[in-house]
This record gives structure tokens, C-alpha cells and sequence, in this order.
């Protein structure tokens, strides 16, 4: 029998060892060998075949061998992919039905899909050329490789360790290693086949990317952290579950409420809408001030249950949302998710919790969708979203109509407007115009119908913050208890904007003298994306009702938001995702 495919392959190498015994030649690779040995149905179809191979296998973290005390080598299996699911599978390695073979196939498809999907720690595999490589293509041809294996009828035989302590000390070192990152190994197939959702429809599946995975929670230690976190220090002071707590605005105003002697408990998924270490800064930020971010999922309602049970807040501040205008049509379920299912979800909470807290959420300028009436007030018609974030957001206030009077709860939604800051968003176009003119990188810049400005109300986040802490401040009791209302309750709505809006062209030249980097600017067509020529805020509303009175003007914001950024990012030598 001979093995040309093999005999050429980088990664696997055969030796043929002399004669037909149990015992393996000594070598001094430090690698680890599996014996081959054609069954003696070939060997006496083929003679030359009556010789043992020796095969060099070159992922010796997946090989398991089980030695007897004289060091025989009494089982192996392979634990590379392919191999292992014929072990754990019904379909053995050496079957020569066809059925079988093919079943075994689809095992190995799966596997190898699996492995693309979730591996995440580095592969190491030794090349042709003696040096290491760590990547996926090279797991694949071995597989590819493996297929021939599969082909001949095959028994593991047995082998002799070599008696050197050395050898035997490297062996049983790197048999820890293996039977370490086996399990490792064993603990991903688990996961990956137990705990995935069983749907495959592309929400679910967009759902499961973007990791909204709910972690474990309890324990005295846990419930003591929170407790202390939502102890509230000043008099007067409120006790206030954030939601979205990493979240750009989440963090401003749960710092803010912190300073001022709150009490504070933050929650947030730590999704990946962008890059969640980010979001991990921001949560180091906020431990820093005495914020404890609990991580879990707003449409968790064990979750939220507990942590009422465990605090009573009087107040909640509901930022947690699917953000972004123009990623609505890559993700629509997302945003029906958190911010319909997940609103609904918190508001069954406080509604049912006694007493009920009072609620402010973050509604959006979007609602005004194609409203085409200046300045944007909060009696102007919402009816014509122009994307589905803003269909979503829309159905928020609507929503929270319903639980304002059905069941007594206090209710006030704060449509922001383009807030941007330090500490932002990277999908915001600010942020990532930052990013890009940095790199060199051409910045898309939409312009209306007949080469029409494009203008946004853009709002620093600090005005936001006031906004906010003063709808908190001023907002009533809910009126329900057990789940009943008793009495009318307050529901507002109020517009927080900078009421001068500013054409895109404009932030890219303020952006560009701060940077002292001139912008590769491609003016291009706005794009049927959902995003709107115009935002432009009446705040006359809140102004009365909230005291609201924004004192940052762009030229002033983006100075503060250029001076963290090249900070954070180490002046544009590490850059935003
Ligand atoms: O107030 C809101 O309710 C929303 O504000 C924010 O949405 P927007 O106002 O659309 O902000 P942002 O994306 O920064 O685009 C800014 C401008 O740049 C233009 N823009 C954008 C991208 C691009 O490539 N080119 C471009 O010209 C674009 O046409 C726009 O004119 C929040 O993301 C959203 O979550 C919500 O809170």
C-alpha cells in the first residue's frame, strides 16, 4: 500500500519503520506518534503493505493517548476535528459502507463549520519548513488530508515510549497540554450543538452574532455589590436602575447621578453592535465612580425581577436600545428585540413591582421622520418614520401610553437629537469621519435632492445629561400598586436638541482644522437608508418643564470629543474599529 497524498502533505509525515513489531524506534522529536497499521485484509492483498507507519502527527494538543504502566500505548483517538466526531459519533473511522461514510462526511462538514465559527484559540501546527503557523486553511488541508486516511482500513496499533526521562518528561508535559485543551475542545462541541438557538432564521441567527447572551447571576457577593451601588448618599436622593448603563449616554448619566450622591445600578448586554471593548472601557470607567453594571439583557425578566427584589428604585433610567438609523435595514429584528420586546419587557417589570418606579427612556429626533414643518416640535406629527429604528422609537411612546394608562406608571420619553461626545459611538458619523480622516481613508458625505444640504441638530452630551437628570428630578410617582392603577400619572414627551442644526460639510470642516488633517470628502447622493435631510429642535418644552438649556455649541463638542479621542486611542497610533 502506499500513500502518495500523504507523502506530499506539509503537515503529516510517514515513516516506515522496519519490521512488523509492536514497538516504535526511538526518536528525539518531542512530538507525539501514532502508530498506523493497515488491517491484514490489505496486508495480504499487498505485501509491502506488512511494514508499520508511523505517522508524525502535527496537532499534538488533539491527540489523546492512554498508556498502560509500562508505557504501551493501550487507546488513541485523534482529537482533531474530524476524527473526534467519529469517535464520539455512531460512525467509525473505518466503516466501509457507504451510508455510513456519508454520514460521517456530514459530521466532518460540521465540524470543520464549527471550527470556523467558534475557534478562537490559536492553533499552533508545526509547517513544512519547521516554523509554526496558526490558521484555519491549514486545519482544513489536513482535514482534506485526513479523508484518505479514511480511506484505508486501519487499527491503532501499539507503541513503546521511549524510556529517556527527558522524552518522558516532554511527553507527559505535552499530554497535559493536549488532555487540557481537549476538554477545552469537548466544552465548544458542547456549547456550540446545546446551546445555539434551534432556530435559523435570520433574526435569531443575527441575535446569537451579536451575543446577547444573558450571564449568570446571584450570590450574596453579587447581591451585596448591587446594594451598595444603588445605595443612595445624598438627601433627597434617588435610587435609579440604568439601562444600557454601557452604553454611550448610559455611562454620562449614570457617572453624573453617581456624583451626586444617587444610588446607581447599571445594566447592559455588552452586545457587539460595535466594538465591545469600548463598552468595557466604559464599564471600568463607571466602576471607577462606584457603578456597578450588571450584565444581563433587558428582556430578561428574571433578571430584572431580582434585581427589584434585591433594591427598590424609585427610578428607572431606560437607555438600553438598538441605536443607528441606517443599520435598521441590515438588522431589522434587532431593533423589534430591545427596543419594542425589550421596552416591554421592563415596563411589565416596573408596572407589576411595588411601588412602581418612575420611568424616563430615550425615545429619538427620528420620530419626526419626514416631517417636514421647522423647528421639529413635540406637537408636529410622528406618523411618517422614515426608518424602522424610527418605527420602533415611535412605537416606544405609543407604548408607553399604554402602560401609563393602563397601569398608573410615570412615563417620560426624551427624544434626543444626534448627541455625540467623548466616550461616543462609533457608527455615529462624527466619530468614524474622526476615524477615517485619520487614516487617509475618503469620507462619504450624503447631500439632498438637488445638491441639498444635509443638516443635523447635533447635541453635546453633557446638555443631554442635564436634560435627562432634570426629567428624572421632576418626574411623579407612579400611581399603580400590585399591578393596578390608583390614579392618573404624569406621561411627558420633551425634545432635547441644541436648536441650531449644522449641514454635515460643516462638522467635516470643524473636524478637519481640529485634526489638522484635510478630509478625502466624496459627496455622494443620501442614500434611501432611512436617514432624513434635517433634524431641528423646538425645546421650548423642555426648557419650561426641565429647566433644559444647552450651552455646547458644535465648535466647542467636537474639541472635547477630538481631545478623548486622540487620547483614548493614543493619538491615532491604536484607531477605532
Ligand atoms: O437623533 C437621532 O434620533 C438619531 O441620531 C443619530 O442618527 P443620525 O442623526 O443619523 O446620526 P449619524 O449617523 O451620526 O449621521 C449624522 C449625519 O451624517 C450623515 N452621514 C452619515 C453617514 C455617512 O456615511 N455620511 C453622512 O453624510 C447622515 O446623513 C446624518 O445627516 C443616531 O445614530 C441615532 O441612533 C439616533 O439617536
Amino acid at each position: 500500500m502506499t500513500f502518495p497524498q500523504i507523502k506530499k502533505l506539509p503537515s503529516l509525515k510517514f515513516v516506515k519503520t522496519r519490521e512488523r513489531s509492536s514497538v516504535c524506534e526511538p526518536t528525539p522529536s518531542p512530538k507525539l506518534n501514532l502508530l498506523f497499521v493497515p488491517t491484514t485484509t490489505s496486508a495480504s492483498k499487498k505485501p509491502e503493505d506488512s511494514h508499520k507507519y508511523r505517522l508524525k502527527f502535527q496537532y499534538p494538543h488533539l491527540l489523546f493517548c492512554l498508556f498502560d504502566d509500562t508505557n504501551t500505548l493501550i487507546i488513541t483517538f485523534i482529537a482533531t476535528p474530524f476524527p473526534l466526531f467519529c469517535f464520539l459519533s455512531p460512525f467509525p473511522l473505518s466503516t466501509t459502507k457507504r451510508k455510513t461514510k456519508k454520514k460521517r462526511l456530514f459530521f466532518q462538514t460540521l465540524t470543520l463549520a464549527f471550527f470556523k465559527k467558534i475557534w478562537r484559540f490559536p492553533l499552533k501546527t508545526r509547517n513544512s519548513q519547521g516554523g509554526y503557523s496558526s490558521n484555519i486553511q491549514d486545519l482544513e488541508s489536513v482535514m482534506s488530508q485526513m479523508m484518505h486516511i479514511d480511506n484505508i482500513p486501519s487499527t491503532p496499533g501499539k507503541f513503546k515510549m521511549e524510556k529517556s526521562p527527558y522524552n518522558r518528561l516532554r511527553m507527559h508535559f505535552s499530554l497535559a497540554k493536549l488532555t487540557f485543551w481537549s476538554f477545552v475542545f469537548l466544552g465548544l462541541i458542547f456549547v456550540f450543538f446545546y446551546r445555539s438557538p434551534a432556530s435559523s432564521s435570520p433574526v435569531s441567527s443575527d441575535l446569537s452574532r451579536r451575543s446577547l447572551r444573558t450571564s449568570s447571576y446571584g450570590g450574596p457577593a453579587w447581591e451585596k455589590r448591587i446594594k451598595a451601588s444603588a445605595k443612595v448618599r445624598s438627601r433627597n436622593g434617588i435610587s435609579v436602575l440604568v439601562t444600557g448603563a454601557a452604553g454611550f449616554v448610559g455611562t454620562h448619566v449614570s457617572v453624573a447621578l453617581k456624583r451626586r450622591g444617587d444610588g446607581v445600578l447599571g445594566l447592559d448586554n455588552f452586545n457587539d453592535y460595535y466594538d465591545p471593548s469600548l463598552k468595557r472601557a466604559r464599564q471600568a470607567l463607571l466602576e471607577r465612580t462606584g457603578v456597578y453594571v450588571v450584565e444581563g439583557d433587558i428582556n430578561d425578566a428574571t433578571l430584572l425581577k431580582k434585581l427589584f427584589d434585591i433594591v427598590p428604585f424609585t427610578h428607572v433610567m431606560h437607555l438600553a436600545a438598538q441605536a443607528g438609523v441606517r443599520y435598521a435595514m441590515e438588522n431589522p429584528g434587532s431593533y423589534v428585540h430591545s427596543n419594542i420586546a425589550g421596552l416591554v419587557n421592563v415596563l411589565e417589570i416596573c408596572k407589576s413591582v411595588n411601588p412602581q418606579p418612575a420611568i424616563v427612556w430615550a425615545s429619538s429626533s427620528s420620530v419626526y421622520g419626514l416631517n417636514t414643518k421647522v423647528p421639529f416640535s413635540e406637537k408636529d406629527r410622528t406618523d411618517q418614520p422614515a426608518s424602522l429604528y424610527a418605527a420602533t422609537k415611535k412605537a416606544g411612546e405609543e407604548i408607553a401610553h399604554t402602560y401609563n394608562h393602563i397601569y398608573g406608571l410615570s412615563l417620560t420619553g426624551l427624544r434626543f437629537f444626534t448627541v455625540y461626545g467623548p466616550w461616543g459611538r462609533p457608527d455615529m458619523a462624527y466619530f468614524f469621519f474622526t476615524r477615517d480622516i485619520l487614516k487617509g481613508k475618503s469620507i462619504p458625505i450624503f447631500e439632498a435632492a438637488n445638491h441639498g444640504t444635509v443638516a443635523r441638530d447635533f447635541t453635546y452630551i453633557d446638555d443631554i445629561v442635564k436634560g435627562c437628570l432634570a426629567a428624572l428630578d421632576t418626574a411623579e410617582k407612579s400611581t399603580g400598586s400590585g399591578g393596578k392603577k390608583k390614579g392618573a400619572a404624569q406621561l411627558r414627551v420633551f425634545n432635547l436638541g441644541n436648536t441650531s442644526p449644522v449641514p454635515v460639510s460643516d462638522l467635516v470642516g470643524i473636524l478637519e482644522r481640529l485634526l489638522k488633517v484635510k478630509a478625502k470628502r466624496l459627496v455622494m447622493k443620501l442614500p434611501r437608508n432611512g436617514d432624513v435631510p434635517f433634524t431641528h429642535a423646538n425645546i421650548s418644552s423642555a426648557h419650561k418643564e426641565l429647566g433644559y438649556k444647552p450651552t455646547t455649541d458644535l465648535q466647542t463638542g467636537l474639541k472635547k470629543f477630538v481631545r478623548w479621542y486622540l487620547n483614548y486611542y493614543g493619538n491615532g497610533k491604536k484607531s477605532a474599529q
